[in-house]
């Protein structure tokens, strides 16, 4: 993903005033200090005790959005009460459906404000180091007294084992009329990758989009999600907010982005090497990092705001193709 960032240039306007930049944008209607969001990862306690409590504490300083995933160490409740962060609430639809349909419920009652459905995983992707290290199942507090999720098995990855007893294959695109019939909250859909799938969602009356690739950890082969943002963002032609994950490391992947018609970028594994470091404070580094990095990104491209970062702010390998035809 990173070469893919790599290919791509920036290129900057002179002779612009950048004397302030702002970097203030929203998403679904919700203010931000910067286009940046915490990407829905699993069991935070696995880097830090206090696991998705930091990391929710961090993102309310920041002022950005934080996406809570589905598979967290914390209960919605826990997180909810701990601070004021804007949270977006990250699902799995589980052979169980009523389970599923619990957890959505929850996380209305106690104020996320939209749902993300990861549609990019019926089954998990061989993880071989997962196979190799016998990867250990979550006990996931939020399923307490809902659902047993210990399985048990002496072999392999147990998180492969996991996902394959509880996870619904057949999950498909009918099934957002059930998720619509269940909450009243915006509804996102995290893995596209193709501008068939991107009109799919749009048909099926989606209220954002979410470019990924599961950080290249489902599909092998599948394009690095920059290289395809372009091609979905045109499918989309506005009509629903597009955003984006995916090896986001520096403020100019941010800017890359946002160019190529992202409205904010998700952050996944970045945000979890910064609480396994030093909890909320290392999240907090993390995020004030990409933003301090972001804004002189604006500043030496010309862009003073985040709706001054263009298309022709990024010249792509396809626009070097094309120029040379
Ligand atoms: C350790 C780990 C756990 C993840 N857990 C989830 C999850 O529970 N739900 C989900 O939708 N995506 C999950 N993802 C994928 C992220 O949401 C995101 O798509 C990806 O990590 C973005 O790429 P980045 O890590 O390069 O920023 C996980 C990723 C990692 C690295
Ligand atoms: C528990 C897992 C299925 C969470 C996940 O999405 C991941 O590890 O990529």
């Amino acid at each position: 993903m990173w070469t893919a960032f790599c290919r791509i240039q920036i290129q900057p306007r002179i002779l612009v005033d950048v004397s302030k930049i702002d970097m203030s944008t929203t998403v679904l209607g919700y203010n931000m200090s910067a286009p940046i969001m915490i990407a829905p990862t699993s069991l935070h306690k696995l880097g830090h005790s206090e696991g998705e409590v930091a990391t929710a504490r961090a993102a309310a300083a920041c002022n950005i959005i934080m996406v809570l995933s589905f598979t967290s160490s914390c209960t919605v409740e826990e997180v909810a009460s701990s601070c004021n962060a804007i949270r977006f609430f990250q699902l799995y639809v589980y052979k169980r459906r009523d389970v599923s349909a619990q957890l959505v419920q929850r996380a209305e009652r106690n104020g996320y404000k939209a749902i993300i459905l990861t549609a990019d995983s019926p089954r998990l992707g061989r993880r071989e180091a997962d196979i190799k290290n016998r990867m250990i199942a979550p006990k996931l507090k939020n399923l307490e007294g809902l659902l047993s999720t210990e399985v048990v098995s002496d072999e392999g990855s147990n998180l492969e084992a996991y996902a394959s007893a509880t996870f619904d294959p057949s999950l498909c695109w009918k099934d957002i009329g059930w998720l619509r019939s269940i909450t009243k909250l915006p509804i996102l859909i995290k893995g596209v990758l193709t501008c068939e799938d991107a009109i799919k969602a749009m048909e099926v009356g989606v209220d954002g989009i979410i470019v990924s690739n599961h950080g290249a950890r489902q599909l092998d082969y599948v394009p690095a999600s920059i290289s395809v943002l372009e091609e979905v963002v045109h499918a989309v032609r506005g009509k629903v907010p597009v955003l984006f994950d995916g090896g986001v490391r520096r403020g100019t992947d941010t800017f890359k982005a946002l160019s190529l018609g992202a409205q904010a970028v998700l952050v996944g594994r970045p945000v979890i090497y910064g609480l396994a470091a030093k909890g909320e404070y290392g999240v907090k580094r993390v995020i004030d990092m990409l933003k301090d990095e972001l804004e002189l990104s604006m500043a030496l491209s010309g862009c003073p705001s985040v709706k001054d970062i263009t298309r022709s702010h990024v010249r792509t390998e396809r626009d070097r193709v094309q120029s040379m035809l």
